[in-house]
């Protein structure tokens, strides 16, 4: 999983090299203004009126990374003259996808294949550096557990926060805040600042406040993992629900039992390339052939 806050990389694109990444996003909910922000750049966000048969459409998406940083090749040159270098990482390469309406699409691959990269492209947090994304509906995204989250505010505080930047009015925030609240069973935690919470705490907290905002769209990117039984088959029902209730749902794991579980159309990608579109059970099969792995019970909890 990938930091958004700590991140010097740019996603590359053209005329915008400039641009910091955590200037379009850095939280693990996204509406309104980000997705506005990302608009200009090949990310199109549509009320969800627009279209009822689609839910995402993405085409020739290509994302570059390009990060700074000092090199300092030997002694004698880092006292003359520091060198900066640049260097560029393509994360995902012309991947074209349609995702229609109803579907929870799984995302699957091996470390560093472009999956969390491809979540916030479509969440609108990073930029296309070519290509389309077109997006029909708003997105909520949990995307790296708590980021986002102010360690020194309290648990309802940061609902608060999460709310308002997820796109919800303060009025709907002041009515949904307690609920989310409540549903994240911290007891008396809430009010207690974030930095005292444990990570399946915070996996709690930050689980409420995404899938609490009514989202069109829900991405979920690993984030079930840090939270106890109890709270993975609660958050299993909710995902059910909301699968329901949702235009579409995006879910990155390494679990591929979860995917079978809870996907019906799933992505295998390599590299940034997609190297299968079909059902959780064609891609996974693919997949362990490729990295040669057996379908245990521990390799489809973990690969
Ligand atoms: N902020 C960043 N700056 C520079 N390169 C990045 C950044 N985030 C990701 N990358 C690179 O982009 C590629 C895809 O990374 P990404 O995190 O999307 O993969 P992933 O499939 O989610 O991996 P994992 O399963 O390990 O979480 C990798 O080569 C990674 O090194």
């Amino acid at each position: 999983m990938i930091s958004l806050s700590a991140s010097d990389a740019v996603p590359q694109r053209p005329g915008a090299a400039g641009e910091d990444a955590s200037s379009v996003g850095g939280i693990f909910s996204v509406a309104g203004r980000r997705q506005r922000s990302a608009q200009r750049s090949g990310y199109t966000y549509r009320d969800n009126t627009g279209r009822s048969d689609l839910a995402v459409s993405v085409q020739n998406l290509s994302v570059t990374y390009r990060t700074r940083f000092e090199r300092v090749p030997t002694f004698k040159k880092a006292i003359t003259r520091r060198q900066r270098a640049i260097m560029e990482i393509q994360a995902l390469r012309e991947v074209t996808f349609d995702v229609p309406t109803g579907t929870a699409m799984g995302i699957i691959g091996s470390n560093g294949a472009g999956k969390s990269t491809l979540l916030r492209t479509l969440a609108g947090i990073l930029p296309p550096t070519d290509g389309r994304v077109e997006v029909w509906g708003r997105a909520s995204t949990l995307l790296a557990l708590g980021v986002g989250f102010n360690v020194n505010l309290s648990g309802r505080e940061n609902v608060r926060l999460g709310g308002l930047a997820a796109g919800m009015s303060k009025r709907e925030v002041e009515e949904r805040a307690d609920e989310i609240a409540d549903w994240a069973e911290l007891g008396e935690f809430i009010d207690a600042p974030l930095r005292t919470y444990s990570s399946g705490m915070f996996s709690r907290l930050a689980f409420s406040v995404a899938v609490h905002m009514r989202p069109d769209i829900l991405m979920v990117d690993e984030a079930l993992s840090a939270g106890d039984a109890k709270f993975r088959a609660k958050a299993d029902a909710k995902m059910a629900e909301l699968r329901q209730s949702a235009r579409a749902m995006f879910l990155v794991s390494h679990g591929l039992g979860s995917i079978k579980d809870v996907c019906n159309d799933c992505i295998w990608l390599h590299k940034g390339r997609v190297m299968m579109h079909g059902s959780p059970d064609e891609c996974i099969d693919a997949y362990t052939e490729f990295v040669q792995v057996g379908k245990t019970p521990s390799t489809m909890e973990e690969i």
